[in-house]
Parts: C-alpha cells; sequence; structure tokens
C-alpha cells in the first residue's frame, strides 16, 4: 500500500508550490491514474514517490513505513519508466537489459522474453540508437518490468505508440496487475486511465480536484445524455437530449411515442468532459 499524506513540493525559486497538500491512497495491486495537463505537477509527484526529489512536507509511505526509512532495497522493489528514455545507445536493446539486470538484488526476467513481449524480439540486437521513439519507450517499459516489481510507476506509457501496440503494452500492464503489482500510472490520456485504472485522481496546478473510480466521478460529475436517430418526413434526424432536463424528458417521451425512433443510445461523460467541467481547461 501506498499513502501520501499532505503533500507539498515548492522548486528552489519558484513563487508558488508545484504540488500543494496532496493526500492518496494506493491499496497493493491496484492502478492508480493521475490524470491532468501539462504542468499540473505529475513529475513531480511520481519524482517525490521514487525519491528522485528530495521530500520537503507531508509524509509518503510504502506499507506503512516512510519514505526516508527505506533503504537501499526500496530501488530493487520499484519499476519505473517515464516518458524520456534514458538508456545505454550505443548498446543493444538486449545488452541494455542485460545491464541493467546485473544491477538489481534478486531474480530478474529473462531480457530475451521481456523483448519478445513488447515487440522488440527482432529488433534485440540492433543498437539502441537505431531504434525509433516508440521502439525506445518500449525498451525503457520493458526494463521497468526487469526486477518482477511490487510498484510500477509509469508514465505516459502508451503515448506515440501505434494502436496495436499501445493494447499490447495495456495488456502487459493489466496482466502485471492481476499479478499483484500496484501501479502509479500518469496520463493526459483519459481514455487510458479509464480502461486501466481502479481509481484516477485529476490533478490541475499542483491540487488534486477530484477522486474516485471513474464510474463514480462519471455518476458525480457527468450528466448522462441520450441520441435518438428518428425518422420524419423520410428524413433522418438526430437529438442529443439530458435526462436529468424535464422539458428532455418530455421530447423523449414523445419521440418514443411517434414509434419513429430507429436508434437510441444513451452516453455517459467522459473524463475529459468532467475534467472540462472542473477545472475550464481540456487535459491537453
Ligand atoms: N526542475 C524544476 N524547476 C522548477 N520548476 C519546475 C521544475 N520541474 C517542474 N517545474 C514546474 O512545476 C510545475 C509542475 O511540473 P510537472 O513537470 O510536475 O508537471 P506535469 O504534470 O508532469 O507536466 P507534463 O505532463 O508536461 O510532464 C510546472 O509549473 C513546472 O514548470
Amino acid at each position: 500500500m501506498i499513502e501520501v499524506i499532505n503533500l507539498s513540493h515548492t522548486y528552489p525559486g519558484a513563487g508558488r508550490p508545484a504540488v500543494k497538500d496532496i493526500s492518496f491512497t494506493i491499496p497493493k495491486g491496484e492502478i492508480f491514474g493521475f490524470l491532468g495537463p501539462s504542468g499540473a505537477g505529475k513529475s513531480t509527484v511520481q519524482n517525490l514517490l521514487i525519491k528522485l526529489l528530495p521530500l520537503q512536507k507531508g509524509e509518503i509511505k510504502y506499507n506503512g513505513k516512510g519514505l526516508k526509512d527505506l533503504g537501499r532495497d526500496f530501488f530493487n522493489r520499484i519499476g519505473v519508466s517515464f516518458e524520456h528514455p534514458n538508456l545505454y545507445l550505443k548498446l543493444t536493446g538486449l545488452e541494455n537489459l542485460k545491464y541493467f539486470a546485473g544491477l538489481f538484488q534478486g531474480e530478474t526476467e529473462d531480457p530475451v522474453k521481456l523483448l519478445e513481449r513488447v515487440g522488440l524480439g527482432e529488433a534485440k540486437d540492433k543498437a539502441a540508437a537505431e531504434y525509433s521513439k516508440g521502439m525506445k519507450q518500449r525498451l525503457v517499459f520493458a526494463r521497468a518490468l526487469l526486477n518482477k516489481p511490487e510498484i510500477l510507476f509509469l508514465d505516459e506509457p502508451t503515448s506515440g505508440l501505434d494502436p496495436a501496440t499501445a493494447e499490447s503494452i495495456k495488456e502487459i500492464i493489466k496482466e502485471r496487475q492481476r499479478a499483484g503489482t500496484t501501479i502509479f500510472l500518469t496520463t493526459h490520456n483519459m481514455y487510458l486511465a479509464d480502461d486501466l485504472c481502479h481509481k484516477v485522481a485529476f490533478l490541475n496546478n499542483g491540487e488534486i480536484l477530484a477522486l474516485d473510480i471513474p464510474r463514480n466521478l462519471k455518476m458525480k460529475y457527468g450528466n448522462k445524455s441520450v441520441k435518438i436517430e428518428y425518422r420524419s418526413n423520410g428524413h433522418l434526424q438526430g437529438e442529443l437530449l439530458f435526462p436529468e432536463n424535464e422539458k428532455d424528458r418530455a421530447r423523449i417521451g414523445e419521440l418514443l411515442a411517434s414509434g419513429q425512433i430507429e436508434t437510441i443510445h444513451s452516453q455517459e461523460a467522459t473524463l475529459e468532459q468532467i475534467f472540462i467541467k472542473l477545472t475550464g481547461r481540456g487535459l491537453v
């Protein structure tokens, strides 16, 4: 379990804090999504969680133990995949994984199998310098899985990947979660968050605006709508109606009574719509 209690962080010389008094808990084996636009403070929180930034204010606990009481073994238990790849470009994909595997104490995954899993099997003997951006990203992702981590930190794990590759990365994330790994995922991508996360936190200007399971956020903040297509004078017409609204409810009744309806689709609000409603800005 990860507990974050009243965490704040101000970069030296900055006029205002990048992260302001945020708290959340991630139970073991859950995927927690941190959703917010550029500059919201996602990386700052992630860097505090993995001890890359010094803790200034607040508490971070892993299984009840404070961050400063965790020794070097902490780094054997976590896997980190950040957006900006830091790889040894002169080494091949396989040599990169073998090198990093050697840094961990304890059992590690088979690097060849991992590379195959992320679609780099054929490119394993090519220098990482020759990899495309997406291939480097997959190599970093594979590296994060090397030490069979208890906790995975993923930053935009599918950004810039083609849909099929993004899907296979998503499958691996789900598989790890089912195997008991706790996953902290930061993203701008609301579909990814909706699909993968047990809980999501909306972060804006360093503050958590909402935190819940995606379904509850949609129930709480979203307006359900109904899209109805019907025939009128031989032409197909469409209307988007909101059952919350009395006038729209009457109109839905009218259309049902007319017997001219061809399709009815109920639509939930998306996380993006809710984010805009809460902040007045989009996620990108
Ligand atoms: N090293 C730094 N020094 C000073 N200010 C910083 C530093 N890193 C980030 N910031 C500032 O802190 C705030 C939060 O940035 P952060 O990188 O955590 O946001 P983010 O949500 O991760 O954005 P992105 O999605 O673009 O990565 C921003 O205002 C940013 O300019």
